[in-house]
């Protein structure tokens, strides 16, 4: 959880690209704290990666400000640099060299010496499950693969704020998990401030603190996953398997959003669950579940 001290203050935040006809992102303004886990939820084109562009230095704002530690990102790039560490979406401008070549020539730029260059590759290389491709090209590994090593050079330099525009975007589901437990431990153990970029609201409601939903441009919602979902709670989501061959009756206050080969999914008010049992013909159903709202429902209340 943040510790109080601002790491980033943004305000007011808007940028437009020349030809466009709606702004990338248009009047943003929150704050993220030391030590906090920060989430951004959107569609396609929300202006995700534009903003956090804009929070590294590499993409200038039309109106607004962006600091860091109290200092705006673009007057001083050495100060964000020094700080900040960012995994682009794409792009791997190491392309030619190997992991361990790509892990270590970053390392000794970031300033670490030889000896603190080769211990750190040799660590994320271990911890990352990567020794496989040690020695392969970047440009020969698969799209998870790439991923792994783009994630390792962003984590090399281990600087106090992490950036990461989709870290877990095609990798399977073991990586993925090795990955959020990764970045669970850099941030509750080491105290790194994160903020990345997200599609996968379910598994990132498992690791982060607070959420930024952006849509079209606009940040529609910030605030703790829960906070987000109780402003949504007056209803919770039943999941009923219904033996099959039954036309079961349902009762009328159930809102039915799919009904399929006796699965069902339906919409019930909170004050209309404590009858639900009673006015369910329970011989019929073979599978009942009661779910409040996740993450991806509220982002999907939101951010569409
Ligand atoms: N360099 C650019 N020139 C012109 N328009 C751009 C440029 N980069 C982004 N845009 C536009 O800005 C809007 C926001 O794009 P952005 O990449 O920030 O979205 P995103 O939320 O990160 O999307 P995704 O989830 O698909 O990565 C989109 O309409 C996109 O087409």
């Amino acid at each position: 959880m943040g510790d109080g001290q601002v790491v980033y203050e943004i305000s007011g935040v808007t940028k437009r690209f020349a030809g466009a006809d709606r702004a990338a992102n248009d009047d943003i303004s929150f704050t993220i704290e030391q030590g906090e886990f920060f989430g951004m939820l959107g569609s396609n084109g929300a202006g995700k990666t534009t903003l956090i562009k804009q929070m590294v230095g590499l993409l200038k704002s039309d109106s607004g400000a962006i600091r860091l530690y109290g200092k705006d990102v673009l007057a001083d790039p050495v100060f964000t640099s020094m700080r900040v560490s960012y995994m682009p979406q794409t792009a791997f401008a190491l392309n030619s060299l190997t992991a361990a070549e790509a892990i270590y020539v970053t390392a000794h730029l970031r300033g670490l010496g030889r000896g603190e260059a080769r211990r750190r590759r040799d660590a994320l290389i271990e911890r990352l499950d990567i020794g496989a491709m040690r020695n392969k090209a970047a440009r020969r590994m698969s799209g998870g693969e790439r991923r792994l090593l783009q994630l390792a050079v962003a984590l090399v330099a281990d600087l106090p704020v992490l950036i990461l525009d989709e870290p877990t975007n095609e990798l399977d589901p073991a990586r993925r998990r090795m990955v959020w437990d990764l970045l669970r431990e850099l941030n509750h153990e080491q105290g790194q401030t994160i903020v990345l970029i997200t599609h996968n609201a379910l598994e990132a409601e498992q690791v982060i603190e607070r959420v930024g939903i952006l849509r079209e441009g606009g940040l529609v919602a910030v605030g703790r996953p829960a906070e987000l979902k109780s402003g949504l709670a007056k209803t919770l989501s039943v999941h009923l398997t219904l033996r099959e061959g039954m036309a079961a009756e349902l009762p009328d206050y159930l809102l039915v959003q799919s009904r399929h080969r006796g699965r069902v999914v339906a919409q019930v008010s909170r004050t209309d669950v404590a009858r639900l049992t009673a006015d369910l013909d329970l011989d019929e159903v073979l599978e009942f579940r009661l779910q409040s709202k996740t993450l991806e429902e509220v982002y999907f209340e939101y951010g569409n």
